[in-house]
This record gives C-alpha cells, sequence and structure tokens, in this order.
C-alpha cells in the first residue's frame, strides 16, 4: 500500500524552503504535491521521492493556517491523515494536518534531523572546528590587534591594547613623527569595532593625507572608510540626506568641516569615537567643533609635536580631550614641575616593576598622553648628514637658487638609481626649480605643492613611489613634510631650511619612519655666508638637529626669543656665541625633558610587561595552522576554487559551486590571499588572512549562523558492541540575546557543550572524545541515514529531549560562570579607577560611569540566556559483519 494519502503535508528535502506540500494526487507509482509557498504542484516517483513525512511531537508548537499556534499533546492517525490534539492559549484544540501553516520552523537542528535534512559529516565537523576556533579568537588577549599587515611592534601594541580596551577613550597620540601614529589609531579603532565598543566614527584628517588615510586603513586594517567630501555631500544634498547619516565610518578633510552647513549636519549624528589627525594645527573655533563633535565619545587626538604650538596649544588639547580635569593652565604648570621629582622617584625603581608602574598609574599625564620616541624603540635608521658648500659668483648673473638647481641636477644623475625628496618652503620656490630643471637639464619632476588638488598631489607621490617608471625627485613645499609616506626615498634635499625646528623635524620624518631600511642621507646644499648656511650650522652644531630626532624646538625657541634672529644675522662672533648657547639651552631642555614629563611619558608609553606578551600572543597566532586548516575546509564546502601561486600566496575564486552571496577580499576574476605576515606586509595587493580579517569572519559567521553541518548521521564500525546500538552527540549552546556586544560573541557567550549520550541516555561524552569518534566513523548516505533517523525517531526524541534538560542546567551555571569573570573583569577596572582617580584626576569620571552602564548591560544578558541546541549527530553501529 502507499505511504502516501490525499492530504499529507510532505517537507521537499531538496528545496526546503519551500515548506509543507500538500499531497494532492496519487496516480499508480506518481505522487503529486502542491506547495503553497510558490503555488507549484511537482510530480515524484512515490517509491524513491525525495520527500520527508512532516510530523509534530509531543511538546513541538504548530502553527494552524490562519496564523495562530498550538502546543502538541497527543496525535490520531485518521485515514492516513494525522490529526494533532493540543492547546491553544489554554484551550484544547484539534488540527488536522491539512490545516498547518506551510511554513514551519525548520531551523532547530532536531527538526531539520527528523525533517530528513542531512548535512554532509566533514560539514559537521567544520561547524565544531569553527566553534572552537571562535571561542579561543574571543578569549584571545590580543584580540583586535591580530588582523592588521603591520610588523608587530611593541609599543604600537602596547598602545593599542591599553587604549582600544577602554570604554570610550580619550587620549591624545603624540608618538615621535614616523613612529606609526596613524598605525596606532587603526589598531585602536580595529579593536573598538571588534569588541563593538565603536560603530560610528569620524576621522577628520588635513586635506592632503585624505588619500593616504583611506589606503592605509584599507590596506592595513581592512577597514572601508568613505570619503566625505563636497561630491559625496553634494550626492547627499540631492536626495535630502545628510551625508554624515549615509555611512557608518566617514573620513572628512579637515576643510570640508570647515564649512557651517556641514559642521551642522557632522554634529547632528551620534558618533562613537572622532579622530583627528595633526592635532596641533587645529584652530580654537576647530577645536571647539571637534569638542562638539565628540562629546561624551571616544576622541583620538594625533600629533608629533603636541608642544609645536606652545604650552597653551598643548594645554588646550589636553582640555579637549578632558575639560573636567584640564581647565586650569597655572595648575598644569604647577603640575607639570613636579613631574621631574616623579620622574626621579621611577628611575630608583626596576624597571616595568609593579611599584614603577603603580607610581606611573598614579602620576602625570600618562593616561591622556602617549609618547614613544626614538630612545624608547628601537630599529630605526641612521640619519647621515652632508652639507655641501657651493661657490656662487654673485656677478655672473645666476641666482643662489640657480646654483643649487645645478647641484642637484648633478647630484641626481650621480646618483641615479635612488629616489630624492627634495623639500622647499613654498609652491613659487617648486615651480621655479621644476621649470629651471625641465630648461635647462631636460630633467622631468614630479611636483608637491599646495596649488594642487588633492588628487594631482596623490597622482604625483604614487609617480614618485613608483619603482620602475616613477620620477627620481619629488620637488615638494613645506606640506608635503607632515604626515606622508616617503620612506622608500634614500635622500631628503633641503633647498631651503624652515626656520622653525619642528618643521625641520617633519621633513625629516618623511623618510625617518618605520620601512625605511638604510641609513638615509640628508642634504644641505648652501652658497657659503648665506642666511642658510648659518641654519645649517645652527641646527647642526647647535641642536644636532639632522642626526637626531628632535623634540626640543619649542622649548628652544622660546628661551631664545629674540637672539635667534640677532645671531643669525650678526658678526660671526654673534654667530659663535648663539650656535654655543643654543647648544648649552638644548642640553638643558634635553635633561630636562628627560628627567621630567617626557621621561614618565615613556616610562608610560609602552610597558614591556604587557607589551611583549601581546606581541608573542599576535605572533603564535601567525605560527599556528588551525586558521588554514579551517579556511581550506571552509573553501571545499563553499565552492571557493583553491589555487597555489607559489609557496606563501594561494588564489582563490568562486568555483561553479560557490555557496554564498560573495566573500570579503574574493573578486569574480580571482584573488591573492596569504596566510604569512611576511607575504602580506610584501605584497600589497595580497589578502592578510588572520582570524580578524572580514573573509574569516564571514565565514565563521556562515558556518556557525547558518544550518551548515547542523545535522548528520554516521556509522559506527565496533564489534564489540551490538548491531543497531545508537548513539547521539549534540552540541548544545547558550545565547545572551541583550548582550551590548555583536555577532557571534552574543551568540556563542561560553563554550559549546558537548553530550554525548546512548539510547539509554547514559552520558558518555567524558570517556569518548569527539576526536577518538570521529576517527571510527564512516560516511552514509543521506537516504540511508533518513531512513535510519526514521526508524529512531521517538527515542532518539526522548534522549535528546532529556539530554536537553541536563544541557540546560550545565550551560546556565557555565553562563554564571562567564558572566562572573566578566563582571569581575569589569568590577576590577571599575575599582582599578576609581582609586586612582583619587590621586591623579586624569581619570575621567564619565568613564567611570560607562563602564557601571556596561556592567549593567552585561549583568541583565547574563541573567537571561537561551539554551538551544548547535547541532547533532546520530551515530549507528553497524556491527561485526558490515
Ligand atoms: N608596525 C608597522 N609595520 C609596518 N609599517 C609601519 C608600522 N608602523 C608604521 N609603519 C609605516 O611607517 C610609516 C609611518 O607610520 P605613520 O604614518 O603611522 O606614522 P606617524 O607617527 O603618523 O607619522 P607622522 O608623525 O609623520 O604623521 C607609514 O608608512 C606606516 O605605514
Amino acid at each position: 500500500m502507499s505511504e502516501f494519502a490525499i492530504g499529507q503535508r510532505w517537507l521537499s528535502e531538496t528545496e526546503i524552503e519551500l515548506g509543507l506540500g500538500v499531497v494532492t494526487g496519487i496516480n499508480g507509482r506518481q505522487v503529486s504535491i502542491m506547495f503553497p509557498a510558490n503555488g507549484e504542484i511537482r510530480a515524484y516517483a512515490s517509491h524513491n521521492a525525495p520527500l520527508t513525512r512532516f510530523r509534530l511531537d509531543q511538546e513541538d508548537t504548530g502553527t494552524h493556517s490562519d496564523g495562530w499556534t498550538f502546543s502538541v499533546q497527543d496525535h490520531d492517525d485518521v485515514d492516513g491523515l494525522i490529526v494533532y490534539a493540543g492547546t491553544r492559549d489554554g484551550e484544547a484544540v484539534q488540527v488536522p494536518e491539512t490545516q498547518l501553516h506551510y511554513q514551519v520552523q525548520l531551523s532547530s537542528p532536531l527538526n531539520r534531523l527528523l525533517a530528513g535534512q542531512l548535512d554532509r559529516v566533514n560539514h559537521y565537523n567544520l561547524r565544531q572546528q569553527a566553534g572552537n576556533a571562535m571561542r579561543h579568537w574571543l578569549d584571545h588577549p590580543a584580540r583586535g590587534l591580530l588582523g592588521a599587515r603591520i610588523d608587530v611592534l611593541p609599543h604600537q601594541m602596547y598602545v593599542a591594547h591599553s587604549v582600544g580596551q577602554r570604554v570610550k577613550p580619550r587620549v591624545l597620540l603624540a608618538d615621535e613623527v614616523g613612529l606609526g601614529k596613524t598605525i596606532e589609531a587603526g589598531l585602536i579603532l580595529q579593536t573598538q569595532l571588534l569588541n563593538a565598543l565603536a560603530q560610528r566614527v569620524l576621522i577628520r584628517v588635513p586635506d592632503p593625507l585624505l588619500h593616504q588615510w583611506m589606503i592605509e586603513l584599507r590596506r592595513r586594517f581592512n577597514l572601508a572608510f568613505s570619503i566625505i567630501d563636497e561630491s559625496f555631500c553634494e550626492a547627499a544634498a540631492e536626495s535630502g540626506q545628510n551625508p554624515f547619516e549615509q555611512v557608518q565610518l566617514a573620513l572628512c578633510p579637515a576643510s570640508l568641516l570647515d564649512d557651517e552647513d556641514v559642521q551642522m549636519q557632522a554634529l547632528a549624528c551620534d558618533w562613537d569615537m572622532v579622530v583627528v589627525d595633526e592635532a596641533h594645527q587645529l584652530s580654537a573655533e576647530q577645536r571647539d567643533l571637534i569638542g562638539d563633535l565628540a562629546e561624551g565619545c571616544g576622541l583620538l587626538l594625533l600629533t608629533a609635536t603636541p608642544d609645536q604650538g606652545g604650552a597653551d596649544t598643548h594645554f588646550a588639547q589636553l582640555n579637549l580631550l578632558d575639560p573636567e580635569r584640564f581647565h586650569d593652565l597655572a595648575a598644569f604648570r604647577a603640575e607639570q614641575q613636579q613631574y621631574q621629582q616623579v620622574a626621579t622617584e621611577a628611575a630608583g625603581l626596576a624597571a616595568d616593576s609593579d611599584a614603577l608602574n603603580t607610581l606611573l598609574d598614579e602620576h602625570g599625564t600618562g593616561r591622556v598622553l602617549l609618547r614613544n620616541t626614538r630612545a624608547n624603540v628601537s630599529g630605526f635608521p641612521t640619519r647621515q648628514y652632508h652639507p655641501h658648500e657651493l661657490e656662487h659668483d654673485a656677478l655672473s648673473g645666476e641666482s643662489e637658487l640657480d646654483v643649487k638647481v645645478a647641484w642637484l641636477h648633478a647630484f641626481a644623475r650621480q646618483h641615479g638609481g635612488d629616489k630624492m625628496l627634495v623639500m622647499m618652503q613654498t609652491q613659487t620656490q617648486v615651480e621655479e626649480v621644476a621649470a629651471s630643471l625641465r630648461v635647462k637639464f631636460g630633467r622631468h619632476c614630479a611636483l608637491f605643492h599646495e596649488g594642487m588638488t588633492l588628487i594631482e598631489r596623490d597622482r604625483a607621490a604614487a609617480f614618485f613611489a613608483d619603482q620602475e617608471d616613477g620620477a627620481q625627485l619629488l620637488l615638494s613645499s613645506e606640506i608635503g613634510g607632515e604626515g606622508r609616506n616617503f620612506q622608500f626615498a634614500r635622500h631628503v634635499i633641503m633647498l631651503d631650511l624652515p626656520e622653525h625646528p619642528d618643521k625641520l623635524e617633519q621633513r625629516i620624518g618623511r623618510l625617518d619612519r618605520i620601512g625605511q631600511l638604510d641609513t638615509f642621507d640628508i642634504h644641505v646644499p648652501m652658497v657659503a655666508g648665506s642666511l642658510d648656511a648659518r641654519l645649517a650650522t645652527w641646527y647642526h652644531q647647535g641642536m644636532q638637529a639632522f642626526t637626531q630626532a628632535n623634540a626640543t624646538g619649542h622649548a628652544l625657541l622660546l628661551s631664545l626669543g629674540r637672539k635667534l634672529k640677532k645671531g643669525l644675522q650678526g658678526s660671526e662672533d654673534e654667530f659663535a656665541a648663539l650656535v654655543e648657547q643654543t647648544a648649552a639651552q638644548v642640553a638643558t631642555i634635553r635633561e630636562h625633558m628627560g628627567a621630567g614629563r617626557d621621561r614618565l611619558l615613556e616610562l608610560n608609553s609602552c610597558r614591556l610587561s604587557v607589551a611583549k606578551p601581546l606581541c608573542d600572543a599576535v605572533l603564535a597566532s601567525d605560527q599556528s595552522t588551525e586558521l588554514a586548516t579551517f579556511m581550506f575546509s571552509f573553501w571545499d564546502q563553499f565552492g571557493v576554487d583553491v589555487e597555489d601561486k607559489d609557496d606563501q600566496r594561494l588564489i582563490i575564486k568562486p568555483g561553479q559551486n560557490f555557496a554564498a552571496n560573495g566573500l570579503p577580499g574574493m573578486d569574480e576574476e580571482g584573488s591573492l590571499v596569504t596566510f604569512d605576515r611576511r607575504t602580506a606586509l610584501h605584497y600589497d595587493d595580497v589578502q592578510f588572512l588572520t582570524w580578524e580579517h572580514p573573509q574569516v569572519l564571514t565565514a565563521l559567521e556562515l558556518v556557525m549562523t547558518e544550518q551548515h553541518g547542523s545535522t548528520t548521521v554516521a556509522i559506527l564500525k565496533n564489534k564489540a558492541l551490538p548491531a543497531g546500538h545508537w548513539f547521539v552527540e549534540m552540541n548544545v549552546r547558550a545565547s545572551l540575546p541583550s548582550a551590548p556586544t555583536l555577532g557571534l560573541e552574543k551568540l556563542y557567550p561560553t563554550p559549546t557543550l558537548r553530550i554525548l549520550s546512548d539510547a539509554q541516555g547514559r552520558n558518555l561524552s567524558a570517556k569518548i572524545s569527539a576526536d577518538t569518534l570521529n576517527k571510527q566513523l564512516h560516511f552514509v548516505n543521506k537516504k540511508t541515514g533518513a531512513q535510519m533517523v526514521k526508524a529512531l525517531r521517538q527515542p532518539l526524541q526522548q534522549v535528546v529531549k532529556s539530554q536537553m534538560d541536563e544541557a540546560q542546567t550545565l550551560l546556565l551555571a557555565s553562563c554564571q560562570q562567564a558572566a562572573t569573570k566578566r563582571l569581575t573583569q569589569i568590577d576590577q577596572d571599575i575599582q582599578r579607577l576609581q582609586s586612582l582617580k583619587m590621586r591623579n584626576p586624569s581619570i575621567r569620571q564619565d568613564e567611570i560611569d560607562s563602564l557601571q552602564a556596561l556592567r549593567q548591560q552585561w549583568h541583565d544578558a547574563y541573567a537571561a540566556p537561551q539554551v538551544s541546541l548547535d547541532s547533532l549527530r546520530l551515530i549507528i553501529n553497524a556491527g561485526a559483519d558490515s
């Protein structure tokens, strides 16, 4: 007799999304099923139709076609049709299966299994692998710092870790020129975004650095910031939208934020974090705007020269970060005087000792201001200074500049293979030098000055950077001196000298950067007896400004006052006295800084006891093969074709059976990827895959939040056990629907609980590990698997249900533990800040308040966990002679 009857409800095993179909005709060996979801009728051969009969079990919830739900208590068979008896809002109801709604919830792994929706065993294994890897990543001490395409440098890791973990951090990142403030800011953002501490970020950068920032954020951190410029604003205006509302991550040129309308739009949005590059350039009004934009949220100010505008400007920056703490300049000055005493005390304590760390915590601006210097960061290239004295015949009709240009051409020809950055103060000079080189010597150079558009400047920088066909010389006005990365150049040539030492330092900083491999050369061509020659001598002999990184500029200019100009223009003796006085002053300032604020800042800005384990943890993660194993399985199961490009690089591209809606970092035509940091640093066009790469996070999400691998059946061939003996392996998880975080952490706040049970409900998990089991299991095809499930339907459901009760108890306890751990951690942070606040006013009350609010959110989330089945596998012993 046919197992089909008109009116029965069946599921298509191959198109589960069609929901429940209804048997509408039985004709000999054919059965017709109508699917109300799309109104189609399909005909199947009745003896091997890929169909599964849909049944609700006791305590399941059913949905009537009118939309109301009922709880199943019992069922009856009437002429081949099931009639459910149950309750609806406490009232008894009878629902024949013909009246069930066609949409059914099959997302529960048990329902999928019972409906014959079986996944392959390798899919099931990948799901477990993803779960373990994800837990490992969530618990990783350097979470947020793993994914950047950078060299792992302790001072950056320390800054990023100590700031990135804070709630709404507000700090001044003031590392010396070229030590990687942009990188630190990127790492902090990454940590905040990955930990869901921030979602909406606004970055304000000087116009010339806009594209460099965008590229660094994308290339190094995979952060896709949108540039909000005039054209973006115009497009938004056409559709009546606020441009800042349209994106989560906004990168904005400084000039645009001077426009009042744009200011209003930016102010109308809520930001979690505001970042300002070259913060020393902010005017008082611009600072006010930043203060308003960043009210109550995180704020990162970046500057290599926090003192450039003097103590007032420096104080104004601190005031922006914490107006409550820094409101009295006189008091602040007095406080700075004490730093020397604290630094002396610190000098007597062992490096990185608890006593030293406590002292540093309690004093100074260390929590608000981080400043690493070349003195405490190793591995920088050495600077070589080359003065070039030139002859100039005033009667020849040639200007001093003409002489320098002729020297420049000859020098460039002599060092044909080397890139040279040629610096001068103004756009007019750049144009004059360019014309002269072109007309007199036929030499074409890349130009970089304020008269060019941003795109033209970016093109010029790229033309200069191009190793094969690019320009040998980049002629740049002073604007090329800030922020730009030209460390691939070997020589910086000063066609004139700026009068502020900080500007000179910025110029040199273009080459004196991380990534500069060689010793590099600073050249100053000068005409004997000229003002430039004197400036060069003053910089070199008075300040060692060409050979050492220099932070004394502002203090020096203050102390010299008018004597500087007088000395530079005075007699030989007066000039010699100026140089001598300068040298003495510089020594005093250096000593004072070294002993006082800067020493404290240095100690505070990279504590090796924290930085070293972080670096080790990142490098250990790089070495582990766990990620590659996971990704290869993922690509295989999701239809991604993988090909070796060489030892370290792979080409991935969507294959014919590609089973996802695109993957970040994979193009239709194929993309290059690597798991190796060195390779990623070497090749810009290669994606660096880490646990934090968007492709990997998407892969984890696809595997874990979809049904992928959530049900499977396997055969065990164990002679010691009777044939037909069966087990069920369940992976049960808790989730925290209201957790103040995103994605996976919310869904998997604790490790998944594995329960292996036999048919009698005995829990064997501790005795037989998943790995041991895996080695003994064999493949079973889908059809046989579905038949096995069918045969064991009732007892299987009973075992699962009873084990779920036990799992619930265990998982609630483990949630409790996780809650205690997290809340204790937050409590410790709060207590630490509270007790520090009594001694160090740099601790902001709103930081403590935010932590308390966060604590409450976690507390509430952990109070209401939900326990559910993540995946399960049925294992049946085939016995001796299989
Ligand atoms: N950890 C790192 N690994 C690889 N490259 C790095 C690293 N840190 C910094 N760099 C590179 O060094 C250069 C300087 O870094 P960055 O621009 O962040 O420095 P900065 O302190 O902001 O400089 P400036 O003071 O000139 O604004 C950049 O080219 C950057 O990409």
